[in-house]
């Protein structure tokens, strides 16, 4: 099991941002956490990485349970998070090679000597993601569709077995976007591919290999099941309220207000 939320609710300054969670990713599973603006999917994120304590409920990622195991930097390691919240922390005189080899530590800015074998996957990650052409750049040069990609590739760094993906096509154009898509479908084929949650308040970014998609709204789950059950007409026009047409081209679903 890679995820397990049981009952999870979380409450601040008062009010409950989340509720009645029930959440469970088996390995081999990449889900899609959709949700409109204030559902609570950074809230979520948030405790899937340590940073939030639940106020009720059960937070099981990689079979340590929150508040009975200690978030220590081994699991830290293992879950690979690709968020803006984060990159704001990011040392913008660093090289996009050190961002990505800082990710082999899980520290932001390079305190520890790499290994050559960190070196070495550190540069193959910037080939991966199409990076390499800017490896010696510093971040605050890059554009933000080449920032992405060093983020994924730093997050790769440590070989996660979970990767979160908070809305990775913020700011980027169509074209950077579609390349950066196509990129996340490649990594989740890859051998030894990461579980990837991706998060997302857009339906049109809901790749083929995103088997599984929970609904988030208004700080529940209103709906968490295979992405082919979520993806009607149906269930989307309850999940938004409004009418809506949904259209297919190429695997790729597009969504439009009637
Ligand atoms: N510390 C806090 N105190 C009170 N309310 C909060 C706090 N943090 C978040 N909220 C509220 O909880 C709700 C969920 O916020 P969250 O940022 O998780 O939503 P989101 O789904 O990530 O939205 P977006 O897509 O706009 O980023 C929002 O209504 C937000 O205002």
């Amino acid at each position: 099991m890679v995820l397990e939320l049981k009952g999870v609710g979380l409450q601040r300054n008062g009010s409950w941002i989340l509720q009645d969670i029930d959440w469970t990713i088996k390995s081999g599973e990449n889900w899609v956490l959709l949700g409109l603006n204030g559902a609570g999917k950074t809230a979520l994120l948030h405790m899937l990485c340590g940073y939030y304590f639940p106020t009720k409920g059960e937070v099981t990622v990689l079979g340590r349970r929150f508040g009975k195991d200690i978030m220590g930097d081994e699991l830290r390691r293992q879950i690979g998070i690709v968020s803006s919240t984060i990159q704001e922390r990011f040392y913008d005189s660093d090289s996009a090679y050190q961002i990505v080899l800082s990710g082999g530590f899980a520290s932001i800015g390079l305190y520890e000597t790499p290994t050559d074998a960190m070196r070495d996957r550190a540069k193959e990650l910037l080939k991966e993601l199409g990076c390499y052409g800017y490896a010696n750049r510093s971040f605050y040069t890059l554009s933000q569709g080449e920032r992405q990609r060093v983020m994924i590739a730093r997050a790769l760094m440590a070989d996660p077995k979970l990767l979160i993906l908070d809305e990775p096509t913020n700011g980027l154009d169509f074209l950077a976007k579609e390349q950066l898509l196509s990129s996340i479908e490649q990594i989740s084929q890859s051998k030894g591919n990461p579980t990837i949650i991706y998060v997302t308040h857009h339906v049109d970014e809901i790749l083929p290999s995103f088997q599984k998609t929970l609904l988030l709204k208004e700080g529940r789950v209103f709906k968490a099941n295979k992405t082919s059950e979520i993806l009607t007409e149906q269930v989307l026009m309850n999940f938004f309220g409004v009418e809506v047409s949904l259209n297919w081209l190429h695997e790729r679903p597009t969504l439009l207000k009637k």
